[in-house]
């Protein structure tokens, strides 16, 4: 019986990964430093897990921006495009973000979760081929330090299914990348006859067809005993696989016991296999009860031979951050309930130990007790429990969860309040948050600088930001989000209940990391969060004001939620929270009021039949924020994704008056849905990427309206972006919403 983890952070517990990468991009270091840094992060990660007594550590779980983009490489399915590029590292970060002649590959969510990979572009006449070179380096490294790895690879399954096809059917290119795979193995037997590897296939947590058990079974009848290969699922149970791959070769699978705990590894024992139970969350970070999960380990494996039960993660730890010992400024209760990457892998050991009945040192007893008080505080601590909060939930009524008049009605008086014209231009609320910024807001925590002066500065921006917005005459103006670290974080650090982390990082994408709050307790709002700011972008312009607040929903699935206590509750309490701040918004004079769910699609779950549950109390709580206001406010939301054929339903219950959404990236599928079925409300398909640095020219985005227009109504049109513009360059900003309120005048001329 052995310890694992399915994979371990890599972006640095000082985030030395991003700096590093975003120093190599802006050309102050070179490519040797840059993999020299690389390279020391890989050492200390190895280490870190050696000295937890972890006895299955991973290589390849690094990567300089995607590990599923370091597949497409591993592949050799390269897109034809990128193949004038002769270096491969700048061949690789053209891929992964674009650059001034290559548009990046598309970019999407990894699962349910804050992540985001790499989309492979797939053609079956790509000429896939082994190349293994990175993974060479990783092995060899992590050998001289004494350690003997399992190697992390994507199994070609999940690989193919999380692709854009080009050319060929799904099935025909998985066949065509089996040779590929052996080829990837003996490749790896060549560095150690007895090598591990580890391949994920989560793809079958998530209702697989017959076909697609189909095609497992005989890829991995075909590979399964080419060496020691365990298959890993995550983020759900796999059952069905579980399944086909007993009665495959392969050495075992790694379960996810927390998010898929109905997984059963019944005909997997049956058949011999070996099993890896992952029983520590690596998407949350409350601590594990290590007494009862080795109570359950014990029950469930109770007539599996010990040799064949493994001890580890749920999924990769690449969703929670490093470790607690830069969280100085943290409430110790809270601090006591709660383990990070590092803190985790203790939990593992001492799990571990227990089942296998060893025993403890010195440091595990401190663990394992320090463990048990953090459990029973948790429990029974005053700073969780609100009682006037949980009233508010329980008194929720369906007059809550309703406006107080249609949208055909009440559609009319916003447009007698507004007087906005036909083809509104807005924007989606963030402006760049430049280095200035970031450095101001730096200054202000460290105490360098005062509130006033702060707040000062941030107004300043406002202003510039608005007089801006005037300039070029956009219709409904916004106040830029300067005051804001990030669009969660923010509102987390305001609200009773939740606290925040000084260190907290986790990866989102590339060199991007986020901060999640952590939602410990009954949440309220003590006081005003954005009504200062926005009043004040208000008085300086007779054009409407939107106020901006981040959702419930995306409140939820952006940060770490307390698991005492259903979802639902949680989100109840949130939507409560934030409907208080639309009240003071709406008291305060401000006429639109935005809130955000950009987070609503993604934390959808990965079983079908879970997601009308999730369905029902996600819009309900959009719909507990937003209700309250009058018929004349106009409620806007913000979805940053475009693949809506599935939810238009759910997306039409949330009952907002406007709605913006990602259109310029995906090949106007968005379009068609529109086309097939309406939309009850007014709609902004954005009509630019904010992605990529790119400025788009008036033709095109005249062209892109006018291919909304013959899908939609003119009179339901709104011009806007994909999304903030807060990783944008002010250069960038400027021309383009320049040009943007160009086409939309552009369009309107021909309208009348
Ligand atoms: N939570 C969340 N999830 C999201 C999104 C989002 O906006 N928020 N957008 C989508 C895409 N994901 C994204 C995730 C992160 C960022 C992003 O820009 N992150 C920033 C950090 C944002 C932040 O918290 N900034 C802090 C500053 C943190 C910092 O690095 N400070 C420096 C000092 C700054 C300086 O002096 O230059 C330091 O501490 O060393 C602030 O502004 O206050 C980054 O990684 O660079 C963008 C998109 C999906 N998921
Ligand atoms: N209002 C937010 C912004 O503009 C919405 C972003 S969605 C990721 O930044
Ligand atoms: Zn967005």
């Amino acid at each position: 019986m052995a310890t694992y983890v399915i994979g371990f952070p890599r972006i640095g517990e000082q985030r030395e990964l991003k700096k590093a990468l975003e120093s190599y991009w802006a050309g102050k270091i070179n490519q040797e430093e840059l993999k020299q840094t690389a390279s020391e992060l890989r050492k200390r990660h190895w280490i870190y897990q050696k000295n937890a007594g972890i006895d299955m550590i991973s290589v390849n779980d690094f990567s300089f921006y995607d590990n599923m983009l370091d597949m497409t490489v591993m592949l050799n399915a390269i897109p034809e495009k990128y193949k004038d590029i002769n270096n491969c590292m700048d061949r690789y970060f053209a891929m992964a973000r674009g650059d001034a002649n290559h548009k990046a590959m598309e970019m999407t969510k990894w699962f349910n979760t804050n992540y985001h990979y790499i989309v492979p572009e797939l053609d079956i006449n790509m000429g896939f081929k082994a190349n293994i070179e990175k993974i060479k380096i990783e092995y060899n490294e992590a050998k001289e330090l004494g350690i003997n790895p399992k190697v992390n690879i994507i199994g070609p399954i999940t690989y193919v299914k999380l692709s854009k096809i080009i050319n060929g059917t799904e099935k025909e290119i998985i066949e065509k990348l089996i040779p590929v795979y052996k080829d990837i193995i003996h490749q790896l037997k060549e560095l150690d006859e007895n090598i591990t590897i580890q391949m994920d296939e989560p793809y079958f947590v998530t209702n697989p067809t017959n076909e697609d058990l189909e095609i497992l079974k005989k890829v991995y009848n075909e590979l399964g005993n080419l060496a020691n290969i365990y298959v890993a699922t995550y983020f759900e149970h796999s059952n069905e696989a579980n399944e086909v791959l007993a009665k495959t070769p392969i050495k075992g699978m790694f379960l996810d016991f927390v998010a898929g705990s109905e997984n059963s590894i019944k005909s997997l024992v049956e058949a011999g296999k070996e099993v890896g139970i992952g029983i520590v969350n690596g998407r949350n970070v409350w601590v594990n009860d290590i007494e009862k999960s080795a109570a359950f380990i014990k029950g469930l494996t109770e007539a599996v031979d010990n040799e064949k039960v493994h001890i580890g993660s749920s999924c990769s730890l690449l969703h929670v951050p490093y470790t607690l010992k830069y969280e100085t400024k943290m409430d110790e209760d809270i601090k006591s309930w709660i383990s990070y990457a590092l803190e985790k892998l203790d939990e593992i050991r001492v799990i571990n130990k227990l089942v296998k009945n060893e025993e403890l040192s010195e440091t595990d007893k401190e663990v394992l007790e320090g463990n048990k008080i953090a459990i029973a505080t948790r429990k029974t601590s005053k700073k969780i429990h609100d009682p006037i909060v949980q009233d508010r939930v329980s008194n929720l009524t369906e007059k809550d969860k309703h406006r107080n008049m249609p949208f055909e009605e009440r559609i009319k008086l916003q447009h007698e309040n507004l007087k906005y014209p036909i083809l509104p231009t807005t924007t989606i609320g963030s402006f760049p948050q430049t280095p200035e910024l970031r450095k101001l807001r730096r200054d202000y925590k460290n105490g360098v600088i005062d509130e006033t002066t702060y707040k000062e500065e941030i107004k300043k921006m406002i202003k510039e930001c608005v007089k801006f917005q005037e300039e070029i005459d956009l219709d409904v103006l916004v106040h830029g989000e300067f005051e804001r670290n990030d669009m969660v974080e923010y509102f987390g650090e305001q609200l009773n209940g939740v606290a925040f982390s000084q260190n907290g990082w986790v990866q989102s994408y590339g060199s991007r990391c986020v901060k999640p709050p952590l939602i410990y307790g009954d949440v309220s709002r003590p006081k005003d969060m954005t009504v200062e700011w926005i009043t004040y972008a208000q008085s300086l312009t007779n054009k409407p004001m939107k106020g901006m607040l981040t959702g419930p929903v995306t409140m939820l699935n952006w940060s770490f939620v307390r698991d005492d206590q259903s979802r639902r509750t949680t989100a109840y309490q949130m939507a409560l929270a934030i409907r208080d701040e639309v009240e003071a918004l709406e008291a305060a004079g401000i006429k639109v009021i935005q809130v955000d769910e950009a987070a609503l699609r993604e934390g959808y779950p990965l079983r079908d039949e879970k997601k009308a549950e999730y369905e029902d109390w996600a819009i309900t709580s959009f719909r507990i924020t937003t209700s309250i206001v009058k018929p004349e406010t106009q409620i806007h939301t913000h979805m940053c994704y475009s693949e809506f054929s599935d939810i238009m339903d759910a997306i039409e219950n949330m009952d907002a008056d406007v709605i913006s959404i990602e259109n310029a990236r995906s090949d106007n599928s968005l379009l068609k849905i529109f086309k097939e079925r309406g939309y009850k409300g007014e709609i902004g398909p954005g009509v630019y990427d904010i992605h990529s640095p790119r400025i788009p020219s008036t033709e095109e985005m005249v062209d892109q309206i006018n291919q909304i227009l013959e899908v939609l109504p003119a009179e339901k049109v709104w011009v806007n972006p994909d999304c903030g513009l807060k990783t944008r360059k002010w250069e960038e900003v400027k021309p383009s919403l320049k040009n943007m309120v160009e086409a939309a005048k552009k369009v309107r001329a021909t309208l009348k």
